[in-house]
């Protein structure tokens, strides 16, 4: 066995200039990071943030303003109870710090004249006691408060994000993360949540250093100077070091990093590939699952011992020069030092309560100053969150939409099929350099059995696609009964279509939910409209075993965030864990086979009960055995009435003859067009794949 070498620890570097570029490149581990270049304008180091800042807050700060507005009109009361609990909770530590002081010159008094007042000190300790007492109660207020503010937030603004989301183009969907700020679990998505919530911090940083500084300035105002202009300097050195500290080693600029350390990125892709419940199926079939460990530590001896933490300005290569962590600690300490030295030569009772209202008042106020440095960059991330939501909720597909109604009041009944028409039609999809459509022109005449065939990759479902409006080509012209395709209102002409995918997906909700959606909102469908449904799709017997038949809870095709709230806190026993089990929902995973039946059955249920006109079946039967196949490709010449029938597969045996028009393809054009047995006559492609077929 060959021993492998020790990799070699890896530090990080410190910054490097890059020639002809206006990033600064540091190392941190195994990361690279690049971050814009300042040093040249010194001055406008400190203030370029500042100036960015205000600029963006001046534009973003409408949107705050109409979120805020309507967060109060939400929710007034529970709004109200919000605001005010957190003035309280701002302002109650001055409060305390107010008795504090008090205290402390009740007690200076006693000393110098010699006598005790206990009513007052029974007045301080009341109302010291009441203060800590009214923040309980107040505290509980504010949760409740948040709680209920939350509930309206997300009754509200999620339907708004589903609908801005739906409407978004499959090019979009690219960036659906960053378009729409939905990116945690569902249980814990309350859009305007933590706007509203940064938007309490920060008045409430506010507020408490407010209250601190006054009463800090009433308890010093009584002391003697210099006393009092010494106490001054000392409780403002510390948090003024905090606040004009740099935050971390590449000051306040935004950096990017990455990595090409490839035995890291292999690291990464085995975990996911391990723990993913997608792949778990195909590891162990492909044969895969038994090296994935043995490859992870080759990988991981290959890193080493390099650092593979993120480059958080935390992390140790980022954090500011150390000067600035001495002069902290320093103007932490030190003051207090200097002021007990110098005592023994002025010892007073004075003296002994200034140390102590020093200490405390030094320590309260750098800890409001420390808050209120990170807040006020967050009042820029406040507006900008509030016009993140606007932006999404107001999101355009970059597709334009139409505003025709489907089907047109004055056009065709609306029960003869669709018309549908390609003109020199091209599709290239983004990022590729060949087009999958190409120059593509027919016609299908309302109410025909269309059959589209051709080989892997000539462009059959990229057709559809485009009569779905999923695309739009980037050449020539689409019809639909003589009209261009984009005229029409989107959702109006996807509602008169039905197509059923060469991989339909189960949604994880239950078999009858599963069949039903899709349906008109209005409509509610019987038992025996489903299981009439159920029955064409050939789905009758394996619902029928199993053990809540309509009402199983299926295992979805992906694993989305479906709602099914569970979770644990901390080490909890095994009987509050089989609880937990009892309580969770068990979801059935079903066959290949049975999920095309499944979707064949969802088609019919929509043909069965909506407007539809147009029926695509795109190589949706592939993994049905030959009598299953048969059988529902009957169900769906039976349901021909009223309807233009689109069928794209390569099993059309027993389709060809039935068809009144057969497209083939290849390589993204039509290369033959006809009835089967001109197709057949003129010997060329289609014949080939039909003579495949029947040897
Ligand atoms: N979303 C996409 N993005 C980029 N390229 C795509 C996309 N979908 C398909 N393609 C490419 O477009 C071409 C046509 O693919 P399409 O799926 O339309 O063929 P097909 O005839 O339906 O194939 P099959 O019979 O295997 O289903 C292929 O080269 C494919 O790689």
């Amino acid at each position: 066995m060959s021993k492998e070498k020790t990799p070699p620890i890896v530090l990080d570097g410190g910054p490097r200039k890059v020639r002809n570029s206006k990033f600064r490149l540091r190392q941190h581990g195994i990361y690279d990071i690049a971050y814009e270049d300042r040093t040249s304008t010194q001055w406008t180091r400190c203030l370029r943030p500042l100036v960015d800042g205000l600029r963006d807050i001046r534009s973003t700060a409408p949107y705050a303003q109409s979120l805020l507005a309507e967060i109060v009109m939400l929710a007034p009361m529970a709004f109200i109870a919000y605001m005010l609990s957190a003035v309280w909770l701002s302002v109650s530590p001055a409060i305390n710090l107010y008795f504090l002081s008090f205290l402390f010159n009740l007690l200076e008094d006693s000393f110098v004249s010699g006598t005790l007042t206990p009513e007052a000190y029974r007045f301080v300790a009341v109302s010291w006691v009441s203060c800590a007492l009214i923040s309980v109660v107040v505290d509980r207020m504010h949760a409740q408060s948040r709680d209920a503010l939350r509930t309206r937030l997300r009754a509200h603004f999620i339907p708004q994000l589903i609908r801005a989301s739906l409407r978004a183009d499959l090019f979009s969907m690219e960036d659906l993360y960053t378009l729409f700020p939905v990116m945690a679990r569902f249980e814990s998505e309350f859009p305007g949540g933590s706007f509203l919530q940064q938007l309490t911090q920060l008045m409430r940083t506010v507020l408490t250093l407010l209250s601190q500084v006054a009463v800090l300035l009433h308890a010093i105002s009584y002391k003697q100077s210099p006393e009092r202009e010494v106490l001054m300097f000392f409780c403002i050195a510390h948090p003024m070091v905090r606040c004009f500290a740099p935050s971390n080693g590449i000051g306040s600029s935004a950096y990017i990093y990455w990595t090409d350390n490839q035995h890291f990125k292999k690291m990464k892709t085995l975990f996911g590939l391990t723990f993913s419940p997608q792949y778990r199926a195909d590891l162990i079939l492909d044969g895969v699952a038994s090296s994935l460990e043995t490859e992870y530590k080759k990988a991981a001896n290959k890193l080493g011992y390099a650092t593979d933490s993120e480059p958080y300005p935390w992390s140790g290569g980022l954090l500011r020069s150390w000067y600035w962590d001495f002069l902290m600690n320093i103007t932490l300490d030190l003051p207090l030092a200097v002021y007990a030295l110098t005592l023994p030569a002025r010892l007073s009772p004075s003296s002994v309560t200034s140390m102590a209202l020093l200490q405390q008042a030094t320590s309260s106020l750098s800890l409001s100053i420390g808050e209120y440095s990170t807040d006020t960059s967050s009042l820029r991330g406040l507006c900008s969150q509030a016009k993140w939501l606007y932006d999404a909720i107001n999101h355009q597909s970059s597709m334009p939409q139409g505003t025709e109604p489907f089907p047109r009041s004055n056009g065709k009944p609306s029960n003869q099929g669709m018309k549908i028409s390609f003109r020199r039609v091209t599709l290239r999809y983004p990022g590729r350099n060949h087009d999958a459509v190409q120059n593509v022109s027919f016609d299908v005449m309302p109410g025909q059995l269309v059959l589209v065939v051709g080989v892997n990759g000539s462009g059959k479902s990229s057709m559809l696609k485009l009569l779905a409006r999923l695309f739009d080509p980037s050449a020539g012209e689409i019809l639909v009964d003589d009209r261009p395709l984009k005229s029409y209102d989107i959702d109006q002409l996807r509602a008169a279509m039905s197509i059923l995918s060469q991989s339909p997906v189960v949604y994880p909700v239950s078999v009858r939910d599963n069949l039903c959606l899709g349906l008109p909102p209005t409509l509610k469908p019987s038992e025996e409209q489903v299981e009439r449904a159920a029955r064409m799709g050939g789905c009758s017997h394996w619902i029928s075993k199993l053990e809540d038949r309509y009402e199983t809870q299926l295992r979805p095709s992906f694993d989305v965030d479906n709602g099914w709230s569970e979770g644990v806190y901390g080490i909890v026993s095994e009987d509050l864990k089989q609880e937990l089990t009892r309580h969770n929902g068990l979801r059935t995973a079903i066959s290949g086979g049975e999920k095309q039946r499944l979707a064949a059955s969802r088609t019919f249920m929509r043909l069965n009960h909506s407007d539809c006109r147009l029926v695509v079946v795109d190589e949706a039967t592939s993994s049905l055995d030959p009598v299953a196949e048969r059988d529902i490709l009957s169900e769906f010449r039976k349901a021909r009435e009223g309807k233009t029938m689109i069928f794209v597969t390569h099993r059309f045996h027993h389709l060809a003859k039935d068809a009144d028009q057969i497209i083939c393809m290849k390589e993204g054009s039509v290369i033959e067009c006809g009835t089967h047995v001109d197709l057949l006559k003129a010997d060329g492609e289609y014949a080939q794949l039909y003579n495949a077929q029947a040897a």
